[in-house]
């Protein structure tokens, strides 16, 4: 069960997140949870041999990605906006990282566009749809049906994300049959901070399905 933790952006939260496989930083000015790149870097710095980095990017430009990863070290890009498959082979082949595309699931229908990702991403992010008028694309407490992705072929290796929290993640886990969670608003004590207690709570419900 693969465990990340999104949106970390202070140290109590980092080290909280220690025994997470994945901390994911948010490269979006407009969400709550924001970083500027030399804060993730100094977020970085706290835990040693810590969980895997993923930056958080909601459609980038080559400039933004090339700024972000000449100021912090990171392992994995989340691309969390309407990257089409093409865009996601250019950036994937431009900056040599694995890809992580998120998309938003409402019906069995949104499955079918893991086909045209499936050669030019790593992984795949399985969150709700934004509810319309959300100010974010993502990070909304929002989940979508967990039947969905049940016995259905996911052609790459995926997280389940969206309104996931340390009391519903195991039920989460056995209907949806995902492989990973991702979790944010979830493990918060208000909107954009951190609860380091939740944070563990998550980890080890996630740990223990
Ligand atoms: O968290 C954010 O602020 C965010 C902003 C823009 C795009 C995605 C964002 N978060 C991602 O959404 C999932 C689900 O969030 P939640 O647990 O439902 O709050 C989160 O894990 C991030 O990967």
């Amino acid at each position: 069960m693969l465990v990340k933790i999104c949106g970390i952006n202070d140290e109590a939260a980092m080290r909280a997140a220690a025994g997470a496989d994945l901390v994911g930083y948010v490269f979006f000015p407009p969400s709550p949870r924001a970083v500027t790149p030399a804060r993730a870097a100094a977020l970085s710095a706290t835990v040693s041999g810590g969980p895997l980095r993923v930056g958080l990017f909601v459609d980038p430009t080559d400039d933004q990605l090339a700024e972000t990863l000449a100021a912090v070290p990171l392992d994995i890009l989340q691309l969390h906006g309407e990257e089409t498959p093409d865009r996601c082979a250019a950036i994937r082949a431009r900056f040599g990282l694995p890809v992580m595309k998120a998309l938003g699931i409402a019906s069995a229908a949104d499955l079918d566009a893991l086909a045209a990702y499936a050669p030019v991403v790593d992984r795949f992010l399985l969150d709700a749809k934004a509810p319309p008028g959300a100010p974010l694309p993502g990070g909304n407490a929002a989940p979508f049906d967990w039947t969905l992705t049940a016995g259905r072929a996911i052609p790459r290796p995926w997280l389940l994300a969206g309104g996931l929290t340390p009391d519903n993640v195991a039920e989460a886990i056995r209907i949806s049959g995902a492989p990973g969670v991702d979790v944010s608003s979830g493990v918060e004590a208000s909107r954009g901070v951190k609860d380091p207690a939740r944070v563990a709570a998550f980890v080890a419900a996630a740990r223990a399905a």
